[in-house]
Order: C-alpha cells, then sequence, then structure tokens
C-alpha cells in the first residue's frame, strides 16, 4: 500500500516516519504529475510545494490553524494531504475538484479567489480576528515570490510590521519565477537574502578551511574573532523585511522537509508575525518542468494548440511596433500567456513586464501616454478588475491614449468563478469617453486592434475569449459602424457581440428554420452605442442582444439604455452570463448549462416571441365586451 493510501487528513502526517515521509513526497510527486499531465493545470508549482506542505500541515493543525495560499494555483498537495486523494484525478473536470481551494470541498480550505497577492490581507483579518476572540489559533500565509510583487502584499506587510502580537506566520514561497523569472527590485533582495546564508554558515566556512591552509599569521583565535564581528556588521539584519520590523527566518531549503519543519516551528514559538523564506524550484523534481523557459509547466495546457486569439492578437501587434515606434506594451507578470512574447523578442526595450502589479500598470500606461507614447497593455480580462480606479481616474479622466487588450474575456471555465472574464464590459460601460470593441474573429481583430492604437485621445479596449480563434465571418453589409452579418427579415434583430457573432448567427439560422424573418449584426465597437445601430433597431418587431459578459449593466443593457433614449420601444431580450459565480467546468460545458448556445438561445427567443404574442392578443379587446380577451 502507498503512504499516500494511509494519510486520510494531516493528523495522520505526525506519526509518519522520515523514511515514510520520504516515500509520500515521491508518490506525490508521480500523483502530480500522471494526473495534471492529463487533466491539464499547474503542475511546475504544485511539484514546489511538496515538502512545504508537509511541513506546514506537520507544524501546525488546520484547520484550527488557517492555512491560507495566495493565488490558490499550487493547492494540489494540499488537497492530497487533506483527503481527497481519492479524488483527485477529477482535478479541474465538472463536478469533480477544482484547481484552487474550495470551500465547500473541504474544512482546510478556505480562500477561493485565484487574483494574486491578496493572501496576506486575508492572514492579517483572520489573526486580528482570532486575537480579539481569544482564540488560540495560527494563521500560515503562503505567498509567492511572483505574489509579493503585488501591491496589496505590501499593504499587508506594513499592518502586519506593526502588529507584534499576531500569531502570523508568512511563507514567501521564493522559486524566482512568476511565470516568468520574478521581475524587479524585490526579485533582486530576495536573491541577495537567498545567496547570502546567515553568518554562522559562512563562519564554519572559514574554520573549516582556515585550518586547511599553510597559516602565518595572528593566534587564530583573533583571526576568528574579526571575522565574525565583520561577518556580524556585513550581515546585520539589513533584509528588508527585517527593516520593516519583521522578524525572517530563511533562507530555508524548501525541498528540505525537517528543515522546513524546524523552520515552522521556530516561527510558530515566536508568538508574533514571521517571515519563513522558503527557496524552492518551480517543477522539482520533475526535470522538464525544472527547465521552463517558456511558462509550459506553470499551467500545462493541450499539446499542439490549435491558432488562437492570443496568437492572432500576438502576431498583429508585431506588424503594429513595426509601423509605430511609439507603440509599447506591458504585462503583469504574464508575458507568454497574453501574447505579448513576441513583441517583447522583437522590440526588447518597448516591453515593460511590471509583475503581478495590475494597478502600477495601468497608471504606468497613463504616464507613458502622457510622455508620447501609446501603450499595450495587455491583461487577462478578470484582472483587469484589480485596476479599474487606475483606469477611470489616471487613465480616462485625463483622456490617454492606452489601449487595453483583454484576453481570456467571457467564460474561461477551467479556473472557476474568480477567472470568468465577465465583468468588463459591464465595469468599462461607466468610463467616460473609454472605446470598447469585442472582435467576432481574427480578421476583426486584426482591423479592430489597428483602429484602437490610432486612438490617442481615450482609453481603448478590446476584449476577446480564451481558446481557438473563430473562423472570419464575412458582412454581407454595413449600417453606420456595425457590420450585416445575416439579413432575411425584420422579426428579430439579433445583435451579436464578440465571440458571440458566431452563435448569433447560429441561431438567425434555427429561426429562419421556424419561418422567422432575422438581421444578425456585430457592432464590433460596443461602446458608445452606434447611433446606426440605434435607428436600425426601430425597424425591428423584437431585438435580441447576445455576450459573454455578465448580464448585470452588459452590452444589452447599454443598448437597451440607448434604444430607449432614442424612443425606440421595440422590445429588447437581452442575453449574457448569469450573475453569478459560476463553478470550474470546460468552457463549452459552461456555455450550455447557461444557456449561452445557438440551440438554447434559439429556443428562449422563440418563447419570448410566443409570449409576447400571446400577451398581445389577450390585451386585444373583446369584441363582444370590449375588455381585453381572458379578462
Ligand atoms: C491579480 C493576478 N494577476 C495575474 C495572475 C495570473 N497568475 C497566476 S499564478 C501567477 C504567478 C504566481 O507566481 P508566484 O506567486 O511566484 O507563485 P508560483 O507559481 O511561483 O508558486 C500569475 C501571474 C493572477 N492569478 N492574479
Ligand atoms: C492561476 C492563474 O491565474 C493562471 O495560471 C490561470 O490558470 C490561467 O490559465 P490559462 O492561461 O490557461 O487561461
Ligand atoms: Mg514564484
Amino acid at each position: 500500500m502507498r503512504v499516500l493510501e494511509t494519510v486520510g487528513g494531516p493528523e495522520d502526517l505526525k506519526g509518519l516516519t522520515d523514511h515514510q515521509l520520504t516515500e509520500l513526497a515521491a508518490e506525490i510527486r508521480d500523483v502530480l504529475v500522471e494526473t495534471v499531465s492529463r487533466t491539464g493545470g499547474h503542475l511546475g508549482p504544485n511539484l514546489g510545494m511538496v515538502e512545504i506542505t508537509l511541513a506546514m500541515h506537520r507544524v501546525f493543525d488546520s484547520p484550527k490553524d488557517r492555512l491560507i495560499y495566495d493565488t490558490g494555483h499550487q493547492t494540489y498537495v494540499h488537497k492530497l494531504l487533506t483527503g481527497r486523494a481519492p479524488k483527485f484525478d477529477t482535478l479541474r473536470q465538472q463536478g469533480g475538484l477544482s484547481g484552487y481551494p474550495s470551500q465547500k470541498e473541504s474544512e482546510h480550505d478556505i480562500v477561493e479567489n485565484s487574483h494574486a497577492s491578496t493572501s496576506l490581507s486575508y492572514a492579517d483579518g483572520l489573526a486580528k480576528a482570532y486575537r480579539l476572540r481569544k482564540e488560540d489559533r495560527h494563521v500560515v500565509a503562503l505567498i509567492g515570490d511572483g505574489g509579493l510583487t503585488g501591491g496589496m502584499a505590501w499593504e499587508a506587510l506594513n499592518n502586519i510590521a506593526a502588529a507584534k502580537d499576531l500569531k502570523l506566520v508568512i511563507i514567501v514561497n521564493d522559486n524566482g519565477r512568476s511565470y516568468s523569472p520574478t521581475v524587479g527590485g524585490l526579485a533582486t533582495h530576495l536573491t541577495s537574502l537567498r545567496t547570502n546564508p546567515r553568518y554562522e554558515k559562512i563562519l564554519d566556512l572559514v574554520k573549516k578551511n582556515l585550518g586547511r591552509t599553510p597559516y602565518v599569521g595572528p593566534p587564530m583565535y583573533e583571526v576568528l574573532h574579526g571575522v565574525k564581528k565583520g561577518l556580524k556588521d556585513m550581515l546585520a539584519p539589513q533584509g528588508m523585511f527585517e527593516d520593516l520590523g519583521l522578524k525572517y527566518v530563511g533562507p530555508v531549503d524548501g525541498h528540505d522537509r525537517q528543515a522546513m519543519e524546524d523552520a515552522l516551528t521556530k516561527a510558530k514559538q515566536f508568538g508574533g508575525p514571521v517571515i519563513v523564506h522558503a527557496v524552492t524550484q518551480k517543477g522539482f523534481g520533475y526535470a522538464a518542468a525544472v527547465q521552463d523557459e517558456e511558462d509550459n509547466f506553470h499551467q500545462v495546457r493541450p499539446k499542439n494548440k490549435p491558432r488562437g486569439w492570443t496568437d492572432v492578437f500576438a502576431e498583429e501587434l508585431v506588424e503594429i511596433g513595426h509601423r509605430r515606434p511609439d507603440v509599447v506594451a506591458i504585462t503583469a507578470a504574464m508575458l507568454h500567456p497574453t501574447g505579448l512574447a513576441a513583441f517583447a523578442q522583437e522590440f526588447p526595450d518597448r516591453i515593460f513586464d511590471v509583475g503581478i502589479a495590475e494597478q502600477h500598470a495601468v497608471t504606468s500606461a497613463a504616464g507613458l501616454a502622457m510622455g508620447g507614447m501609446h501603450p499595450v497593455v495587455g491583461l487577462y480580462a478578470t484582472f483587469l478588475n484589480r485596476a479599474f480606479d487606475q483606469l477611470l481616474m489616471d487613465v480616462a479622466l485625463h483622456k490617454c491614449g492606452v489601449t487595453f487588450v483583454l484576453d481570456r474575456a467571457g467564460v474561461t471555465g477551467d479556473d472557476g468563478a474568480s477567472h470568468n472574464g465577465m465583468w468588463d464590459m459591464s465595469i468599462l460601460q461607466v468610463v467616460p469617453g473609454l472605446r470598447l470593441a469585442a472582435p467576432r474573429d481574427g480578421k476583426r481583430l486584426q482591423e479592430l486592434l489597428n483602429e484602437a492604437v490610432d486612438v490617442d485621445d481615450a482609453p481603448t479596449v478590446l476584449r476577446f475569449a480564451k481558446g481557438e480563434v473563430f473562423d472570419d465571418i464575412e458582412a454581407v453589409d454595413k449600417v453606420g459602424g456595425t457590420d450585416i452579418l445575416v439579413r432575411t427579415g425584420t422579426d428579430v434583430l439579433i445583435i451579436g457581440i464578440g465571440s458571440m457573432a458566431a452563435t448569433a448567427v447560429d441561431v438567425a439560422t434555427r429561426l429562419q428554420d421556424q419561418g422567422f424573418g432575422v438581421t444578425v449584426v456585430d457592432p464590433r465597437w460596443v461602446k458608445p452605442v452606434d447611433p446606426k445601430l440605434v435607428e436600425l433597431a426601430g425597424k425591428y418587431k423584437f431585438v435580441v442582444t447576445i455576450e459573454d459578459n455578465g448580464r448585470a449593466g452588459g452590452c444589452g443593457s447599454a443598448i437597451t439604455q440607448a434604444l430607449r433614449d432614442a424612443g425606440v420601444t421595440t422590445p429588447v431580450r437581452d442575453f449574457g452570463i448569469p450573475q453569478q459565480f459560476l463553478d470550474h467546468a470546460k468552457r463549452a460545458a459552461v456555455l450550455t448549462e447557461i444557456g449561452l448556445t445557438g440551440q438554447g438561445l434559439a429556443r428562449d427567443v422563440i418563447e419570448m416571441i410566443a409570449k409576447h404574442q400571446g400577451d398581445a392578443i389577450a390585451s386585444e379587446p373583446d369584441t363582444a365586451s370590449g375588455r381585453p380577451n381572458g379578462a
């Protein structure tokens, strides 16, 4: 029997021998490689977390002590050790284990949000609560070196450093990488700490080697005294953590479980906020993942992926870069996943990786624009949320020509609720002057990106979905800035937005089969609403909008408002993502579940028309009584 099968929960770890624990670590790595290569997921980060997680669960008593993981993508080992090994092969599958902590899965899980740099703030709050409630509980926050480049982490550290009596242990999992090598002064400082063993170790080294060399000079004890003093001065607590007033323990080899347990035990006994600096290797124990220069093992993805929206963007931006020397690009630690690596390769002086620091990225972009450049900020749609105020008050208020390219917009699926890009077309509606485009296919993405970078007096935003780019859908006509894709009658006008234009065409076909006359349009620029689209809508019996965004405050709402403001009373039905936190599943499965498919939408539109017609008949006056039918 494998050791892993004897671990029903973290309490079972305490009685294991060193040999069994070494066995267990090897078994866990085998399970990670075998499972994740099948299901997809974060192989590199989790291979680096095996010994640290074992030590965390052996030194602390979860769930009495709370273990918080920043971003949560590195919690597969935590799940295996907290009773979920039997279900681990359902990882990231619909109805199976989430790839992130999940409160409904386990009492050992607490933070579900996969947005980075939040863990220390949660920990600060939790530790304060336990102090106030006089509960003897520790809070342990694990944050990566990448997570530490996010501003929230420093807001939290500023507070934690001042709270001497919080039972709070921060483990910095320093593997030198986010997706790519971690950037900035912090990364350099962590390296200096990492490569700067405390003076005891150096002293041992000196003692060992001095005895070996032919030696002429002052008595040995004087030399050692001088070395010791010199080293103390040199290695006096200069680390920024200690400068902040935080107790620092480390650097510790994060793959030496015993060393980690010793460090965590020391930290636990301290009784106040402590930082344990663990040094690990992302992908440790699996050679291919360790030499992962292309970030392929941060997140294991299907082999030979089809050409995606990201690829189209990546290529077009390089073209633009050649034509426009003022165009620069900014990434928040996601150079490869957002498609900016090609631009960086071609224009190494015009790419800025700011770390996981979206807020800084956006306001720095405003600065770049004020300085005469045209920045293109590449983000995942969901992560723009974090920098909304910067976009509103630093970019838009000053009418800065910044182009935001939001990848993974709409339902992303696998990474659960905090990763779906379902918010951007709602929150961006309120930004004065901002222009928002949603390309329906690769060709429109190229066109709209070129149009966007030509706007230098307002923020422009392009947003597109995760995965394979759609085949080009050519327009049969144009009205104003709006493309007409299908035109067979004036019963229903379907406004298909971005990736939902193809679905709108599918809905039209299904409605035509039922005898309805349907027109499908793609506005391309969805904000501001095209006045010609408003005019057109007035000629139809029904208007339907379809968007891969939350319904609340989305494009459908904006278009309805524009129609009503123009006195157009045509009934409108807006379809979008229900305003809920959606469980993880493949994108297609989620779209089916929420009815955002051709079949589901066609059924709903027919029902809407039937109801409307039924209501109309019911409200017609009865010829005899003069009262409405059925009254
Ligand atoms: C706000 C935010 N921006 C970007 C991401 C995407 N992301 C997921 S994991 C990751 C890298 C995390 O690096 P680190 O904290 O060092 O953890 P490691 O993977 O190295 O263990 C990034 C950038 C995110 N989850 N949240
Ligand atoms: C944890 C995180 O934020 C990303 O690593 C996330 O898994 C994105 O995955 P995709 O790049 O496959 O959309
Ligand atoms: Mg890291």
